[in-house]
């Protein structure tokens, strides 16, 4: 079996992790892993866990470490026959440490983006809530304005992404994050990308992973049948 990989995708909110984890996905056959979709998942299946975190995100907080770790890291042992890359998790010390118990990562990807181009992305993102799809009116925009693609349910904004929250939230990510790049530059699994625009940080993450990824994993191969 071709060897797994893992991989973390950091950047704070707006930076383009979920944007860029699809692209990865597509190309790399990776499975895309979301804290928030996870999260989602849990709320909506009234799990034990789902209900504590509910009760944090409706009031626009973080979730407790220890209630992300509860949820995640069983997933996370489960797939052990795949390669995947984990978009959320970890986004505190406690959490990478625990991550870290787990499983080896292989490579981390940390996005850095200046503020302006993180304002203008939020203030313009529109969230499908029922399945976290995202869509901004100039990058990618819907099929019909205002509406999700896949369920036609109508799009919202999250007062968080506006600009008038997001000096804190951007506060807090570099307060939250530093330690665990930190932990990650040491270990030598760091990469750092820089930009204002998604299209032309691709290009170089593609060529990172295509020296680390050989081949799409076999699991997620198709077999063709000699004639
Ligand atoms: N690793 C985590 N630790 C604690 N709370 C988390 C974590 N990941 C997600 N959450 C919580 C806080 C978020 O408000 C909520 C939804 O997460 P998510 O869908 O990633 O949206 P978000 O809009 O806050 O992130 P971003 O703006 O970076 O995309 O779940
Ligand atoms: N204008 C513009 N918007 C982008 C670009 N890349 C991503 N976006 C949009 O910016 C918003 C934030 O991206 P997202 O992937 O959700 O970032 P995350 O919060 O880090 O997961 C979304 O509305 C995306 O559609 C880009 O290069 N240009």
């Amino acid at each position: 079996m071709a060897k797994l990989f893992r991989a973390v995708i950091m950047g704070p909110p707006g930076s383009g992790k979920g944007t860029i984890s699809e692209r990865i996905a597509q190309s790399f056959g990776l499975k895309h892993l979301s804290s928030g979709d996870f999260l989602r998942e849990n709320i909506a299946a009234n799990t034990e866990a789902g209900v504590l975190a509910k009760t944090y995100i409706e009031r626009g907080l973080m979730v407790p470490d220890n209630v992300m770790t509860r949820l995640l890291l069983p997933r996370l042992e489960e797939m052990t026959r795949h390669s995947w890359l984990m978009d959320g998790f970890p986004c505190t010390l406690a959490q990478a440490k625990a991550l870290n118990s787990t499983c080896d990562l292989d490579l981390v990807i940390s996005l850095n983006i200046p503020y302006e181009t993180l304002k203008d992305r939020l203030s313009d993102r529109w969230i499908h809530p029922a399945s976290g799809r995202v869509y901004n009116r100039g990058f990618n925009p819907p099929r019909v304005q205002g509406r999700d693609d896949l369920s036609g349910e109508p799009l919202i904004q999250h007062d968080n992404d506006q600009p008038e929250a997001l000096v804190a939230r951007l506060r807090h990510y570099k307060d939250v994050a530093k330690p665990v790049i930190d932990l990650y530059k040491s270990k030598g699994i760091l990469h750092t990308f820089s930009g204002t625009e998604t299209d032309r940080i691709w290009p170089y993450i593609n060529s990172l992973l295509s020296t680390k990824i050989p081949s799409r994993p076999e699991t997620d191969t198709q077999h063709i049948p000699m004639p």
